[in-house]
């Protein structure tokens, strides 16, 4: 099938049918595809509109292969529209992003590209996570909400009708189990962390929700990193703790550049905050405090400084973020100053993302004086992290 998208080719996958690999190299944060649906359904009761259809537009439609057992229409439906378009609203088949495979988010692997519906552009969009290499299978996760993961093989069979036989699928049943519990734990807490808020020691809260981070970037389940971040930031808003309210949505930020892009909203909203905390709705609210940004170890997982060299093609590492552009060793303080690639790649030039110098711009322009103050600086932040940490520990 010829395909207008430079950077992959659509080719028989075994046991998937079609599927979409990279014709090259492809830098995480890339913009892969960007495509209007050709059919725009409501998701509810397509019915009325799929009788208004062209008949070129029916015959398109029939042109994908049926599933087993399947309404012509509606089972062809099920399986090429699964999350393309406003999900809840409408499903989208989009000729190309449509032949994007699934793999599950798993402590084992994870996928290399999500899926974004622009809703500026009404075109559905297919952003690279991290790096992808030449021949390797470009996939998404069908499952963006984790309570999914509760369960994915069940939740995949009865919404997709196919049995996944990803890294993480086919683990041994007591690893399963384990992850199982694990994303439990995680929703009951993030349902019931607003309620916290206000109501308990903030300081512990934020150690709750670092840990959580740790516990899903295990899980591989990156996409959820940047709204606990999100969380942790209108903690330290509520209480007027500019720093650290700043640490924390650099992060969310850097998640909403590589999964919406960094011309989106959320990133626009996010890059907002980061840069302006008192703009927070409910700044100061519950007083004034001073808090906690991330821990070290939270930020080197975010930024680490040498995935590149670790990540193999289709198992890659658990780490979130790609390395390959601007991220570099973190320090406590310098969160702010990092953009992912996918901010660098598509938006270096426009004022949308933070421009603050890059690493090695740094290290040229420092003088040696700046440079000794900037390394007692890190060490007295390393030793207040560890101090935060021992104090933490002990509440
Ligand atoms: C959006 S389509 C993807 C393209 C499709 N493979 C094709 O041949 O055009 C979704 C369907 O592909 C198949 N599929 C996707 N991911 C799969 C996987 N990991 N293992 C087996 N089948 C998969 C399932 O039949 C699913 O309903």
């Amino acid at each position: 099938m010829p395909t207008e998208f430079p950077r992959i080719d659509i080719v028989d996958i075994p046991g998937k049918g079609k599927g979409v690999i990279a014709k090259g190299y492809i830098p995480g944060g890339t913009l892969i595809i960007s495509e209007r649906p050709r059919i725009l359904l409501p998701y509810k009761d397509p019915t009325q509109a799929l009788s208004a259809l062209s008949r070129e537009d029916l015959s398109f439609l029939l042109s994908f292969p049926r599933g087993p057992d399947e309404h012509p229409i509606f089972g062809r439906l099920k399986h090429f529209t699964p999350c393309v378009g406003d999900d809840t609203f409408s499903r989208g088949l989009c000729e190309t992003i449509c032949r994007v495979n699934h793999t599950c988010y798993s402590p084992k692997a994870r996928p290399n590209a999500a899926y974004y519906w622009n809703t500026s552009s009404k075109e559905e969009e297919l952003r690279a996570l991290k790096e992808i290499h030449e021949g390797e299978e470009i996939q998404v996760s069908y499952m963006e909400d984790i309570q999914n993961y509760e369960d994915p093989l069940a939740q995949l069979r009865q919404k997709f009708a196919f049995d996944c036989s990803c890294p993480g699928c086919v683990r041994p049943a007591a690893e399963r189990c384990a992850s199982k519990e694990r994303i439990l734990a995680y929703n009951n807490f993030v349902e019931r962390l607003p309620k916290r808020f206000g109501q308990e020691n903030p300081l512990g809260i934020l150690k709750d929700i670092e840990t959580q981070i740790l516990i899903i970037c295990e899980e591989g389940y990156t996409s959820e990193i940047g709204s606990r971040a999100h969380d942790a930031f209108q903690l330290c808003a509520y209480y007027g703790d500019a720093d650290s309210a700043q640490k924390w949505e650099s992060i969310s930020r850097d998640s909403h550049a590589l999964y919406q892009g960094p011309t989106s909203e959320p990133f626009k909203e996010s890059k907002k905050l980061a840069g302006k905390p008192q703009g927070f709705r409910a700044w100061q609210q519950l007083g004034r405090r001073k808090l906690r940004g991330p821990s070290k170890r939270v930020l080197e997982y975010f930024y680490p400084k040498d995935e590149t060299t670790k990540a193999t093609p289709n198992e890659g590492s658990s780490r979130p973020f790609p390395t390959s552009a601007a991220a570099s060793a973190p320090s406590t303080s310098a969160s702010e100053a990092r953009t992912t690639p996918a901010a660098s790649n598509e938006a270096a030039s426009s004022s949308v993302v933070s421009t603050k110098p890059s690493t090695s711009t740094e290290k040229i322009l420092r003088s040696k004086g700046q440079k000794k103050k900037a390394k007692a600086k890190a060490k007295k932040e390393a030793a207040r992290d560890a101090g935060e940490n021992s104090g933490l520990a002990k509440e």
